[in-house]
């Protein structure tokens, strides 16, 4: 019974009781996403060290699933999938530096001379150009799987289904809001995460010179594009619901607020 007041707790304080959803935390490093899904999983403020990798973390609460990434300085979707990506083509790297090493070594490359003239090939020189076509076809066959890998990899980025992206901000940190906005354009633009709704938690704000709503607003180039607090239905519009609310994750304060507002778009 404990555990079902506390699965309701969280979930009604956030909006999210008897929703099911798969919501992720996006930001670059240090925006406070560790520290968002320790708050949601025991309320308490632990000082969390900068995640390592994998940059991944999960929780699970009720129907409710929230995965954090760090997307700090790279480009989200290779991020985001690198350890896919690792495992598909990692077996498929060492047979081809071998194989090229072999192709391009000058003793066995096209101008060594000897095999100009097919009546003088000797044995030996057939041999070897039938395990160079070998080889080669090897490659081919190596490449193809190769290219097959990708395609099964933005396959499954495509199948993986997101509710809804919580993408945190440092609002004090103001010499990175360029680099956050950047992450953030590349996620809007993102056919995988088309029309999901998304929450901006411009976190921080017990901090005295943490950025407004409206600057914040600005210089992440969102002014004409959040879609207003309170309800809002978007459901006939065919609009990505946007908004950003400011939070202090570690007082507890406004990224309630924030999650309320993203349970009206989650079914
Ligand atoms: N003042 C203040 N500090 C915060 C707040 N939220 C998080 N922090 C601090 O910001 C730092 C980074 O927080 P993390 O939760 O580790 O950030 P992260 O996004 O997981 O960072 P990486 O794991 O490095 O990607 C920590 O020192 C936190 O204590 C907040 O609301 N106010
Ligand atoms: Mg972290």
């Amino acid at each position: 019974m404990f555990l079902v007041d506390w699965f309701y707790g969280v979930l009604a304080t956030l909006g999210l009781w008897q929703k099911e959803a798969k919501i992720l935390f996006l930001g670059l490093d240090n925006a406070g996403k560790t520290t968002l899904l320790h708050m949601l999983k025991d309320e308490r403020l632990v000082q969390h060290q900068p995640t390592q990798f994998p940059t991944s973390e999960e929780l699970s609460i009720g129907r409710i699933k929230f995965k954090a990434f760090d997307l700090g300085g790279h480009q989200i979707a290779r991020r985001v999938w690198k350890d896919y990506y690792a495992k598909v083509t990692a077996h498929l790297q060492w047979p081809g530096a071998i194989v090229s090493l072999i192709l391009h070594h000058p003793t066995f490359s096209e101008n060594t001379g000897s095999n100009k003239n097919m009546g003088k090939l000797s044995m030996y020189h057939c041999a070897w150009r039938a395990f160079q076509i070998t080889l080669l076809q090897m490659e081919r066959w190596r490449l193809a799987m190769a290219e097959d890998g990708e395609a099964k990899l933005a396959t499954s980025a495509k199948q993986v289904q997101v509710d809804a992206v919580v993408y945190l901000v440092d609002a004090v940190d103001k010499e990175r809001f360029a680099e956050s906005k950047k992450e953030l354009d590349a996620l809007l633009a993102d056919d995988s995460l088309a029309n999901v709704p998304f929450l901006i938690l411009g976190n921080k704000i017990d901090i005295p010179y943490a950025a407004s709503e409206e600057e914040l607003r600005y210089y992440l180039g969102l002014s004409n594009f959040t879609t207003g607090k309170g309800n809002v239905n978007l459901a006939d519009s065919n609009v990505r619901p946007l908004e950003i609310f400011m939070c202090s994750v570690v007082r507890k304060m406004g990224y309630g607020e924030g999650f309320k507002w993203m349970s009206q778009y989650i079914k």
